[in-house]
């Protein structure tokens, strides 16, 4: 394989991390980040209204508890997250056998991507600052669903062009069965995690040779 591209929620890092403190930090200062960044807002507000009339603060936190994907919920979270993880309220989980993998892997020359339906400024905070320290380096790039959604084959053939690397050279890494089967639709190779050791391909990064 010459690239690993790996989801995050689920797939390096726990699902609780995000149901449990990304996305109650952000639905307890959205209103307030909002209220003190109008500029930044304004654009991501009228978006949500776009796709849904009414009032867009309330369509937010009612997208954060349906655990929706949509792009301007995702661009704002990332923002009101920036300062969680600058004050030190948390850092980023990343489970300790990725952590490893995701070192031997660059060390031999793999090039590493991140698709997440988390805003790539998202991404960027959650590795960051993760539980082992700036994990950034080891990555080559980033991507969201401003590229495409990621149940869409399409999605990972933009991918595989944005990286110049053939797709049948790329190894997915995702716990989401319709995800692994877009992304092997585009050609890639794809393995199924699941981190609780049921029917997925791996259960761990350990699992994967390269
Ligand atoms: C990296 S941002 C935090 C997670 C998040 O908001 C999210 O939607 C993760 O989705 P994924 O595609 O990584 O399962
Ligand atoms: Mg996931």
């Amino acid at each position: 394989m010459r690239a690993i591209l790996t989801d995050i929620e689920g797939t390096t890092t726990s699902l609780s991390f995000v149901a449990d403190i990304l996305f109650p930090y952000a639905r307890a200062h959205l209103p307030a980040y909002v209220a003190a960044h109008p500029a930044e807002a304004a654009p991501i507000l009228a978006e949500v209204e776009a796709a849904e009339p009414g009032d867009p603060i309330a369509t937010l936190l009612r997208w954060i508890d349906e655990d929706r994907k949509a792009t301007p919920l995702k661009t704002l979270q990332g923002m009101i997250w920036a300062d969680g993880y600058a004050s030190g309220a948390f850092t980023g989980h990343v489970y300790a056998d990725a952590v490893a993998a995701l070192r031997r892997w660059h060390a031999a020359g793999v090039a590493l991507y991140v698709f997440s339906s988390g805003s790539v400024a998202a991404q960027k905070l959650l590795f960051g600052y993760s539980d082992a320290g700036d994990l950034t380096p080891l990555f080559s790039g980033y991507f969201d669903t401003t590229t495409g959604p990621k149940r869409e084959a399409a999605s990972y053939a933009k991918i595989a062009d944005a990286i110049g690397v053939a797709a049948d050279e790329v190894l997915f890494l995702s716990d989401i069965a319709e995800e692994i089967a877009a992304a092997r639709s585009a050609g890639m190779e794809a393995l199924l995690i699941d981190r609780a050791g049921g029917a997925g391909d791996i259960a761990t990064f350990d699992e994967v040779s390269v």
